[in-house]
């Protein structure tokens, strides 16, 4: 594995740790670009990191954030992933420039094109990506059972509309070029069964079987796997 497995006692400690990180790269990124952007996480597992970060000085008007997927929903509902971010992160530091994926139109695949230009007058590369990952070896929306995933684990486009079967509501997901097109990426994740799915993944066998696999072996963006037992 490439990406180092940094280990945590508990998931406070995790997420002040990535916020202290996240903190530093935004810092520096705005000190020597005039701005910073950075691609975040859905799921449940990175609102403490979320809470965490939105308590630090950082100069948030000079910040652009999107997400590294979301629920196709509109931004009301619980379960779209920019509703927990407007909750965490966006809650503390209104500031920021928030790029939502989710853009009103009917279905993600109808709204594809459209978010992909948005995505794509975005700061190339991000200067953060952080990633949950699911017990199917998924990272973003990047669904090993997704019939499409072959076309989201290559090829130009930023993003890519995908649907699996395993997982509610369609989704919106950025591509894996476009999630690694970052200065740095970690993939957030607590509890035994993730850590069995990680070491799985490090095992020889296809990126399409274990999505996280193509963060893991890569070579190109240097990152790490942050977990914590809870
Ligand atoms: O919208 C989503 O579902 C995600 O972005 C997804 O990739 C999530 O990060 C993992 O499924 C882990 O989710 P949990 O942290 O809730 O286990």
């Amino acid at each position: 594995m490439t990406a180092p497995l940094c280990v945590f006692p508990d998931a406070a400690t995790l997420a002040e740790t990535l916020a202290d990180e996240a903190e530093a790269l935004l810092t520096d990124a705005i000190a020597t670009r005039g701005g910073a952007s950075l691609a975040l996480p859905g799921g449940r597992t990175p609102s403490p990191f979320l809470i965490a970060l939105g308590k630090r000085a950082v100069e948030w008007a000079k910040v652009t954030a999107t997400l590294v997927d979301d629920r196709w929903l509109p931004p009301d509902s619980p379960d779209s992933n920019a509703a927990t971010l407007r909750a965490t992160l966006l809650a503390a530091a209104p500031a920021i420039r928030f790029v939502p994926l989710f853009n009103g139109a009917p279905t993600p695949e109808a709204g594809e094109a459209a978010c992909a230009a948005t995505l794509r007058v975005l700061a190339s590369p991000f200067d953060l990506v952080v990633t949950g990952m699911g017990e199917d070896g998924h990272v973003a929306s990047l669904f090993p059972d997704a019939p499409d995933l072959a076309s989201a684990l290559d090829g130009p486009s930023p993003c890519r509309a995908l649907r699996s079967p395993s997982a509610p509501h369609p989704r919106l997901s950025l591509t894996l070029p476009r999630l690694l097109d970052s200065r740095r990426i970690v993939v957030l994740i607590t509890g035994a069964a993730k850590r069995a799915v990680l070491e799985r993944a490090q095992e020889d066998g296809p990126v399409a079987e274990l999505p996280v696999r193509g963060i893991l072996r890569q070579t190109r963006t240097p990152a790490a796997v942050f977990w914590s037992p809870a």
